[in-house]
């Protein structure tokens, strides 16, 4: 080959080769433009689906906005009047509570409604109530639980509103007749009950609600626990999560989400996922000032634990006043209550793994109080309805303060006085988290209640700013304040004394520099042999004793503290071993730890707790806080009794010339008739009870009892005010009897006269019927009641109604003859609709985690 042609060949090679770069170039530049777009496409299709969200969301916004403008809630309304006759004639009650008022007139006038409202604040009646309103309109009710459905069921029957459930426990006759019910304007059914699984799950019920939405009379979606729906919330239920579907489907339907416990993050959450966006939202304050929380160190020998509670109960709650006492697993709950049994408490255990009927005699016993201590995993949850519990003890930490809002909560739900002791001590942080650790979210929830526990602040205030609320008074019910409150009556003197600076001393003493102590934990953890480097907190305390003379310096306890101070300050973190029998959780050093080991960051426990908790002193029940606490109660007592015998012998304030001895006979006097008329009336409503096989709360509540011994009603109708038109029928005549004497009883309606409230303490057929004529007489109240129901329905649906009648009676003769009604307290069952796919328990992580606990 020549030397000009080896020259062109080499050329063409090189501009071949360059062509290619420059090719290979473009492809590299056309592939990052590409990229480029696409990153542009997907970023405005985000956009494009966040705009559309928006868009929605503000249509929904204005069209509630154009079906129901918004007013001011407290102002006059058309229905004021109806609703006040309701209130009083069908509720038996004689004013609204905070914020009711409104949110019965927000949901009236369509708007969806957000309701926050303390346990027992009296959310059911924001829907039940309304629900009276519609004509032949229907109010859908979405309740968490079977028992508590059951309950207001059976509730609003006693009251005479007629209300349904249609859940997995109704039978397939009952079913098909309430379907009837529920599509027949004129059947009367005002309220209807299900479960969340029911409404996503069952197509036939769905259909059977858009036919109802289409004949316009779908009035209400109620939804109770709407907590539930977030999973950033205690209890999230999946089902829940669906049921969005509702507006969806059912737009002009106006939804009443109700809920105890939510935090703002929740609270959003539910709106969005109820999309009631631009809803009314009524939150009154979660604070309950009857509540008195106290945080006690838990002492490291379990028989201690056990002593410790028995005492406060025995010591405190002498006279048999019902508590729960939460503890952590099934087996807690069984070895606790036998131990407890075994030092004289009257207890049981209650767990998810009972036998259905063995949970309904345990709580039964408990509700009716034959049993004083309820020691419960947290499946005794929602649907305890006992107003009148006097404590909460928790053996352990909650999962969250949510949960731990949720189930001290269930104390004082009467408004009275009632304490909720938190046993504590580290190692419950790390025996919570393995049981949690599956669930969503555990970390930061678990982390939450970690410092609420640790806290040396005032507790309602670290409740209620958990709840978004401020900080209000706490009049020392909290044992950091009532501490405090001591220690300043100390800082003041010193201040007298010696001035500002020796207070300063004081202060500084209250925290216990241990950097030095706490370096010695996380070189320790370094140093662990094996790869994981991780520890129990009794190995790691172990070697960190064995091997640091600082460590030994302190007691224990005090060890435990500063663990748990570099727990929480993030020094150490949390890590899992998965067995197939257990989850154990370990201590780990967290990348943080070297910020402590090269001396940039401090460590301080609580002096108090590092001096307190070596001692076994610390453990002992504060007899002298508790004792105060007491006396409160039992002076609160007697307030409300002087309040209620002054108003009934009318007394108002003492004349001025009267002598304070007069007026003080005269207190006495009026305390002693009205405690005799508050305890004829219990007798009364033992004894009703007892005739219709239900507990006393529902034939008179508490509160009833009181405003009867206060007001004293002389007739019927004037008892109708203050307990419903339906109770007053139906028992009217024995509490008339109770309260005045058996003539009054005797003569029915409107009677009068003497004889005194004792009088019908008199035992069973002195002056009233016996069981079988009470429980007649109930029978035939209630049907008088129905009659004029059916009077006025047209004659064609009359005609109908009565042959579906007869032909009931005929199918209910060749039945065996039905059972007395079970008790109320009977139905408060931990169990969920089985219609769901879910099918399980309402507490179905617990339950699950039940295996473990
Ligand atoms: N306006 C009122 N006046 C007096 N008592 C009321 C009033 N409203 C409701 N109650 C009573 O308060 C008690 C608690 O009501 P309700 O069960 O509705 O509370 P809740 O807010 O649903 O509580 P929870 O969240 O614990 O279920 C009931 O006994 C009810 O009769």
């Amino acid at each position: 080959m020549s030397a000009e042609v080896v020259l062109a060949w080499e050329e063409d090679e090189e501009e071949q080769a360059g062509a290619m770069e420059g090719a290979a170039a473009q492809l590299a530049a056309v592939e990052h433009e590409m990229r480029q777009v696409e990153g542009q496409i997907e970023r405005l299709l985000a956009r494009q689906a966040a705009l559309q969200e928006e868009r929605e969301r503000l249509s929904r916004v204005l069209a509630a906005e154009a079906r129901a403008p918004r007013r001011d809630w407290q102002g006059a309304f058309e229905w004021d009047a109806r609703v006040a006759q309701l209130l009083g004639a069908v509720f038996g009650l004689p004013s609204f509570r905070p914020l009711q008022r409104e949110v019965i007139n927000a949901t009236l006038q369509g708007r969806d409604v957000l309701c926050l409202m303390p346990s027992g604040g009296g959310k059911s009646l924001c829907y039940q109530l309304p629900a009276l309103l519609g004509g032949t309109g229907l109010t859908l009710v979405v309740s968490p639980l079977l028992s508590l459905i059951q309950d207001q069921v059976l509730g609003l029957e006693e009251l005479g509103v007629h209300a349904a459930a249609l859940t997995s426990l109704t039978d397939k006759d009952a079913a098909s007749a309430i379907s009837k019910q529920v599509e027949d304007a004129l059947a009367g059914l005002r309220l209807l009950y299900c479960t969340p699984e029911k409404v996503v799950n069952s197509k036939r019920f769905f259909a059977k609600l858009e036919k109802v939405y289409k004949q316009g009379r779908l009035e209400r979606i109620a939804i109770d626990e709407a907590h539930c729906c977030s999973q950033w919330g205690n209890d999230f239920r999946p089902d829940y999560k669906k049921l969005g579907i509702l507006k969806q489907q059912f737009p002009d339907t106006p939804i009443l989400a109700l809920t105890a416990t939510a935090t703002q993050t929740v609270c959003d959450d539910v709106q969005s996922i109820l999309r009631i966006d631009g809803c009314e939202f009524f939150r009154s304050s979660i604070n309950r000032p009857n509540l008195f929380y106290e945080m006690k160190p838990k002492p490291a020998s379990g028989a201690d634990l056990v002593k410790d509670i028995a005492g406060f109960v025995s010591g405190n709650y002498p006279d048999g006043e019902s508590g729960i006492v939460y503890v952590l697993t099934r087996k807690d709950a069984e070895t606790l209550a036998e131990e407890l049994r075994g030092l004289g408490i009257s207890c049981a255990a209650y767990h998810a793994d009972l036998d259905a009927a063995v949970r309904e005699s345990v709580h039964r016993r408990w509700s009716q109080g034959r049993l004083q201590v309820i020691c419960a995993t947290i499946a005794f949850g929602m649907g305890i309805n006992n107003p009148h519990v006097r404590f909460v003890v928790h053996h352990t930490i909650s999962k969250s303060i949510d949960n731990y809002y949720q189930e001290s909560g269930r104390a004082g739900r009467d408004g009275l006085p009632a304490h909720c002791r938190l046993y504590w001590r580290f190692g419950d942080y790390m025996r919570q988290a393995s049981v949690v650790v599956m669930d969503s979210n555990w970390e930061p929830h678990l982390r939450g209640m970690l410092q609420y526990a640790a806290a040396s602040g005032c507790r309602r205030a670290a409740l209620c700013r958990h709840f978004g609320e401020a900080p209000p008074p706490c009049h020392q019910t909290c044992d950091c304040c009532k501490r405090v409150a001591g220690g300043a009556a100390g800082g003041a003197a010193a201040a007298a004394a010696g001035g500002r600076q020796q207070q300063q001393h004081q202060q500084q003493q209250q925290l216990k520099d241990v950097t030095e102590a706490a370096k010695g934990v996380v070189q320790t953890l370094q140093a662990w042999p094996g790869a994981e480097k991780r520890a129990t907190l009794i190995q790691l305390v172990d070697k960190w004793r064995k091997e640091s003379a600082a460590a030994k310096a302190l007691s224990r306890d005090e060890n435990e503290a500063v663990v748990q101070q570099l727990a929480a300050d993030g020094y150490l973190k949390l890590d899992f071993g998965f067995s197939a029998y257990a989850t154990n959780a370990y201590l780990k050093a967290s990348a943080q730890a070297s910020l402590l080991l090269q001396g940039k960051r401090q460590v301080f426990i609580p002096a108090q707790a590092a001096g307190g908790s070596a001692g076994s002193e610390a453990h002992k029940p504060e007899e002298g806080a508790v004792e105060r606490f007491k006396a409160q109660q039992q002076a609160q007592r007697g307030q409300q009794q002087q309040q209620a015998a002054g108003t009934a012998s009318g007394a108002g304030p003492a004349p001025h010339a009267a002598t304070a001895q007069a007026a003080e006979r005269r207190a006495a006097a009026a305390a002693a008739d009205a405690a005799s008329a508050c305890a004829a009336l219990e007798a009364a409503r033992s004894q009703l009870a007892a005739a219709q096989g239900t507990i006393p709360a529902a034939v008179l509540t508490d509160d009833q009892v009181r405003q009867l011994a206060q007001r004293r009603p002389a007739t019927q109708q004037q008892l109708a005010q203050l307990i419903g038109q339906q109770k007053a029928e139906v028992y009217g005549r024995q509490l008339l009897a109770a309260l005045l004497g058996p003539a009054a009883g005797g003569t029915g309606r409107g009677a009068g006269g003497g004889g005194g409230a004792a009088a019908a303490a008199a035992p069973r057929g002195e002056g009233g019927p016996g069981p079988q004529q009470q429980v007649q007489q109930q029978q035939q109240a209630k049907q008088a009641k129905q009659q004029p129901k059916a009077k006025a329905k047209p004659a064609a649906a009359k005609a109908q109604k009565q042959q579906q009648q007869q032909q009931q009676q005929q199918q209910q003769a060749a039945k065996p003859k039905p059972k007395p009604k079970p008790p109320t307290a009977e139905a408060e069952v931990v169990v969920l609709d089985s219609s769901s796919e879910e099918d399980s328990d309402f507490h179905a992580p617990a339950a699950k985690r039940g295996k473990k606990g």
